[in-house]
């Protein structure tokens, strides 16, 4: 497989990749950028592997608006991580009305695969994270991803917490760390959650698999790293007229399992659900994965 690079942007002393390839998972065309700390050009061929630090990103986004907004670059460089932002969702598909609605369809993948018509065809999205975005180590050598850890923003740290929880349960080490910006902790009750989830999976028994607070309950793997979560007290989608996030939920589904008292649930007062509040605490999220991943 090949990325093509569309562009590459010098920035904190790496440097920012945007690619975009085919898709043989979603049958489409997926952006995904990449930003190389300068860890990867400055060291010997054979001395580096750099770990790979994933970032998630919500509802209606492109891996552009993490990149501009987020201020991770500085951080990764400091430690010497290699960020990738996948895209949302495939894009530009032959779906009558995939571009209609901002919670549905284009951009609003919610990381899972999908098993309705039209949607399962193209949105697999949890297989294109697992399965294609580590080829880009082909095309990056240095990049390591036996050493890798995921975050994500809204839908995305739905996402992250998905990838963490089903994928290690089921393999033991696919994810180091884990660490999430106003996730959405609990879709089977919230309308975001249900909108997706009815619409992309064929039967109402698949689901659990998707939703954090079912799987939280079950995991099984042996990496019990402290899940960090920050949650802003004045996100409209936390506080408003409808509560889509429900960290509360989470909070309450941890008790007795494996992860009681290793959920690391911050609660900020006045922060909002956008980027300035992301760009706020990007350090403390980086910082978390970079000890979990050894670099620090
Ligand atoms: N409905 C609004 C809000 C959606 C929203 O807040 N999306 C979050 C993720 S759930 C986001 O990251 N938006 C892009 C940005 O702030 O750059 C919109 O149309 O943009």
């Amino acid at each position: 497989m090949t990325f093509t690079v569309k562009s590459e942007i010098y920035t904190f002393g790496g440097r920012l990749l945007k690619l975009s390839h085919q898709s043989l998972i979603t049958n489409s065309f997926m952006d995904v950028n990449v930003y190389l700390p300068s860890q990867y050009f400055n060291s010997p061929e054979s001395l580096v592997k750099i770990p790979v630090l994933i970032y998630l990103s919500g509802l209606t986004c492109t891996p552009q608006n993490a990149s501009e907004k987020a201020g991770l670059f500085g951080y990764a460089d400091k430690y010497g991580l290699a960020l990738v932002f996948p895209d949302t969702s495939p894009k530009n598909l032959p779906i009558a009305g995939s571009k209609d609605s901002w919670d549905f369809g284009e951009s609003a993948g919610f990381y899972l695969d999908a098993t309705k018509e039209p949607w399962s065809k193209y949105f697999q999205m949890h297989s294109y994270i697992l399965k294609e975005i580590p080829l880009l180590a082909k095309q990056y050598p240095k990049l390591d991803f036996t050493k890798k850890s995921i975050m994500g923003h809204s839908m995305g740290g739905l996402g992250a917490l998905l990838f963490f929880l089903r994928n290690n349960s089921e393999s033991h080490t696919e994810f180091q760390s884990v660490s999430c910006f106003a996730p959405i902790c609990a879709p089977m009750s919230v309308p975001w959650g249900k909108k997706a989830f009815g619409g992309y999976l064929a039967d109402e028994s698949e689901w659990a698999q998707y939703d954090p607070t079912q799987l939280i309950k079950k995991y099984q793997g042996i990496n019990t790293s402290d899940i960090l979560i920050h949650q802003g007290t004045k996100d409209g989608f936390y506080s408003g007229d409808i509560n889509q996030l429900q960290p509360e939920k989470l909070v309450e589904a941890v008790k007795g399992t494996r992860y009681d008292g290793k959920l690391n649930m911050n609660l900020v007062e006045g922060y909002d659900h956008s980027y300035y509040f992301i760009a706020s605490f990007a350090g403390e999220h980086v910082l978390h994965h970079a000890k979990a991943l050894g670099l620090v």
